[in-house]
């Protein structure tokens, strides 16, 4: 028996479920491993007549799901309310979105699937339902650690040999530079090392890490975060054997000669890794979660509601995000 990959359906009023019916009608295309939906049933029914779909829909267990995989979308039934209103928030659906991540990371964290396949969240619908986290990342390391302290989870964007790492996720630009800190800093690079060899199977990581100021403060005359938290940071770090470089111009880091020479760049803030894998990879990019005991990638887009329902989205990012679980996962294919 193949151990599925457990998709969780994301926001309903959202691109995520329509994707992961395309993943479905073009599994054979694409060479897609066996996957089970964590979903509200009725509600993925219906969008799958609006987009007109033929196939069945399959209310399984996770292992059930690799047998019924050829003849239906496997589902693994949650309770709620999930009105199919592409492009509307429903507060109702808030509960069941939340409880459809929480069953596929249970579902895998007890081994009868592979790894999490997460379908996008519209974060703010959630916190009427008593979502507490910035997002998936962090929601899935409080999951992991099941009680205890939660340990660092990293995002990571990757599309091929381009890897960007934020080292502060979602937090207003105005706490990054208090939320800089060696410690903090150094987990994370600890993190990005060991997934690289673990997730990647990258034998000698070379990681370049992004200054927060321009031309990487410039020796100390435009801001010193670099010269009195970064540098130390790396240079300790370099001390203990790894390959490490910067801080680094941000603006330069990524000019694709000098990427190239790096298997991630950690850099500072959401947006200062994120503009540039977006910008030349938006449809095929995944975010993969590091530090993890499980594997869990995700599209690098969001919910996109003006596009849900229309059949327009690109599966492309989901495909890819399928893809690189399945890959990461091979050891664990069979139960
Ligand atoms: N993994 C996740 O859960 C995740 C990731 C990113 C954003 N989000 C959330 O998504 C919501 C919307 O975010 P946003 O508007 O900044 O970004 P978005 O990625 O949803 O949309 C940005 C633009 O790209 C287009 N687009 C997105 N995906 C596409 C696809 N597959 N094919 C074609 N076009 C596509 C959209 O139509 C829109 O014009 C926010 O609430 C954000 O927090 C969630
Ligand atoms: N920061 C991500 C992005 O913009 O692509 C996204 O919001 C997903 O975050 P989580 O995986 O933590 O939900």
């Amino acid at each position: 028996m193949h151990k599925p990959l457990a998709i969780s359906m994301g926001e309903p009023a959202g691109i995520g479920p329509d994707l992961i019916l395309s993943a479905y009608a073009g599994r054979a295309e694409w060479s897609l491993p066996p996957f089970c939906v964590f979903a509200h049933r009725g509600f993925m029914q219906a969008r799958a007549e609006r987009l007109g779909f033929g196939f069945q829909l399959l209310s399984t267990t996770p292992d059930e799901a690799d047998a019924a995989f050829d003849r239906g979308l496997p589902v693994i039934d949650i309770e709620g309310m999930v009105p199919d209103h592409p492009g509307r928030i429903s507060p109702l659906s808030g509960h069941a979105v939340i409880a459809a991540i929480e069953a596929a990371v249970t579902a895998t964290l007890k081994g009868s699937c592979r790894g999490v396949v997460t379908g996008p969240i519209q974060k703010a619908a959630l916190y009427n339902a008593g979502f507490r986290h910035p997002g998936h990342t962090e929601f899935l390391a409080a999951l992991c650690a099941r009680g205890a302290a939660p340990r660092r989870p990293v995002m990571m964007l990757a599309h091929g040999g381009l890897r960007t790492v934020p080292l502060t996720i979602h937090v207003p630009l105005r706490d990054v530079p208090r939320l800089i800190t060696a410690e903090t800093l150094a987990e994370t690079l600890r993190v990005v090392h060991h997934d690289l060899r673990q997730r990647f199977g990258v034998a000698e990581p070379r990681i370049a890490v992004a200054g927060l100021n321009p031309h990487a403060g410039e020796a100390g005359s435009i801001g010193l975060e670099e010269l009195d938290l970064i540098a130390p940071a790396i240079a300790q770090l370099v001390h203990d054997g790894l390959d490490i470089v910067g801080p680094l111009p941000a603006d330069t880091l990524f000019y694709p000669p000098h990427w190239r020479t790096y298997d991630a760049v950690v850099a500072m803030y959401h947006d200062q890794a994120l503009i540039p894998i977006k910008t030349v990879a938006f449809d095929e990019a995944v975010n993969v979660t590091l530090g993890l005991p499980i594997v869990r990638t995700s599209p690098d887009h969001g919910t996109a509601l003006d596009l849900a329902g229309t059949g327009k989205a690109s599966p492309k990012s989901f495909i890819a995000a399928i893809r690189m679980a399945d890959e990461m996962t091979q050891g664990q294919d069979h139960a």
